[in-house]
């Protein structure tokens, strides 16, 4: 269905450069049929604009509303939605095989595949989560309801076809033969569906997962196919040290490094332990960090220090990391990476923690960044694509500025206080 010309008309918010959030107290977007931004403006410019629109439809918001770009989660295991807030008693690798394996492993079962799918998207997007980067399973067909899911409901998406050969039970591994193959059959049915908002993203589960020879087969892949890459790093001290000795001393990251799987259009969630080289290795390489601090918090993995990253110049987005962590929004994870920021603050000196704006930032163009989408999507520049929310503060009881709504909707906002979602100029929600 084509649709309308859509005219947004109030206070707006949206990151115009890194870590600056641009405020229009009573501006406009206007949206063209094609979902795209065509203008943005305050107030003084809309008569004009409006004379040279043909038809539209106005969308007025009252003052304790906010447009902004929608959220993107850079990192979330759709199949571990069942668990999210269970099983929180053991560190990551106990956790994988006690909880995780398991559970992904009923992924054979369409039937519930699409059940669990169906309400991960729901979910999300009524979140505001307008892009999300998604891990499905070993399993070729249940991930691709997970795209189905997302092309039905409108979300935009990165679904990855979990690969894993190793380290996990007999009967939730795939041969290495298997693993490429799936992979390849995985991608050419997903591109085949022509659903641009949906994409394949090349998914090792983590290094400790797959050989030196299967990693390099998906960084190859990847490179041929000029595809997405996502995968875990540096989480757990334990994952960290067993990495080391299976891969005769490299480090984490050179692993990565070693099989061309570090590139710019990769995204990889944690990085709590990184060296300073390796740091420096995923900035050289234009990757970038999904930080999951809730995860990080419930697995107790440890702190991640954001600003150390930053400052190192690897551009960081944020990640719900489902069933690592427990919220599906990213409102509480912007919230959690505000307080970690700020619980690593008291350890050092003269450390300027991450604050609700700069959070705003990552939850927005630093996810677009991450996922190397940010020529068109996470804020409202002319010529992106529209991908946004508006968000309510109830109960104001006296009048705000943008900014201060902004702080009020994250502080104390959920998806309650999410009240239309867009993607690509659809409305979601
Ligand atoms: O938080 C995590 N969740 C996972 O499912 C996983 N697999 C490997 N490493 C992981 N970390
Ligand atoms: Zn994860």
């Amino acid at each position: 269905m084509v649709q309308r010309t859509k005219v947004f008309v109030g206070n707006i918010v949206h990151c115009n450069k890194p870590f600056t959030v641009q405020t229009l107290e009573k501006g406009f977007v206007v949206v063209n049929e094609k979902g795209k931004i065509i203008a943005v403006d305050n107030l003084s410019a809309l008569d004009s604009c409006k004379d040279k629109l043909g038809s539209f439809e106005e969308i007025l918001l009252n003052d304790n509303q906010l447009l902004m770009p929608g959220f993107v989660d850079t990192h979330f295991h759709a199949p571990q939605y069942p668990n999210a807030g269970l099983g929180y008693d053991k560190p990551l690798l106990d956790w994988l095989q006690t909880y995780t394996y398991p559970l992904e492993k009923k992924y054979s079962d369409t039937e519930f595949a699409k059940t669990v799918y169906d309400a991960v998207v729901k979910r999300t997007l009524a979140a505001g989560s307008t892009t999300v980067s998604y891990f499905a399973t070993l399993h070729l067909d249940s991930s691709l309801l997970l795209a189905e899911a997302a092309i039905k409901f409108g979300q935009r998406a990165f679904i990855g076809k979990v690969n894993m050969t190793e380290l996990a039970p007999p009967d939730y591994v795939e041969s290495p033969e298997d693993t490429i193959s799936n992979t390849l059959e995985f991608i050419h049915k997903l591109v085949a569906k022509k659903c641009h908002l949906v994409q394949p993203i090349v998914t090792p589960r983590f290094a400790l997962s797959l050989d030196l020879n299967d990693l390099n087969k998906l960084g190859q892949i990847a490179n041929k196919f000029d595809l997405n890459i996502q995968s875990h790093i540096s989480e757990n001290k334990a994952e960290v040290e067993m990495v080391r000795d299976k891969f005769d001393d490299l480090l984490y990251a050179e692993v990565y490094d070693k099989t061309s799987l570090l590139t710019n259009k990769t995204v990889l969630a944690h990085a709590i332990y990184l060296t300073d080289s390796e740091i420096e290795l995923l900035a050289e390489r234009s990757t970038s960090v999904s930080h999951c601090p809730d995860s990080n918090t419930c697995l107790k993995s440890g702190l991640c220090d954001v600003k150390k990253l930053l400052k190192a110049g690897v551009n960081v987005g944020l990640g719900t990391d489902i069933s690592g962590g427990y919220s599906t929004s990213i409102m509480n994870a912007m919230r959690s990476a505000v307080a970690v920021s700020t619980h690593v603050s008291f350890e050092r000196e003269d450390y300027d923690p991450l604050n609700v704006y700069d959070v705003f930032y990552l939850a927005t163009m630093g996810g677009a960044k991450a996922l190397a989408l940010n020529h068109k999507i996470g804020n409202f520049e002319i010529g992106k694509e529209f991908d946004a929310i508006v968000g309510e503060v109830q109960e104001c009881f006296h009048p705000h500025t943008a900014l201060e709504l902004l702080q009020k909707f994250i502080y104390t906002g959920d998806d309650r206080n999410v009240l239309q979602v867009y993607v690509c100029g659809k409305r979601v929600k």
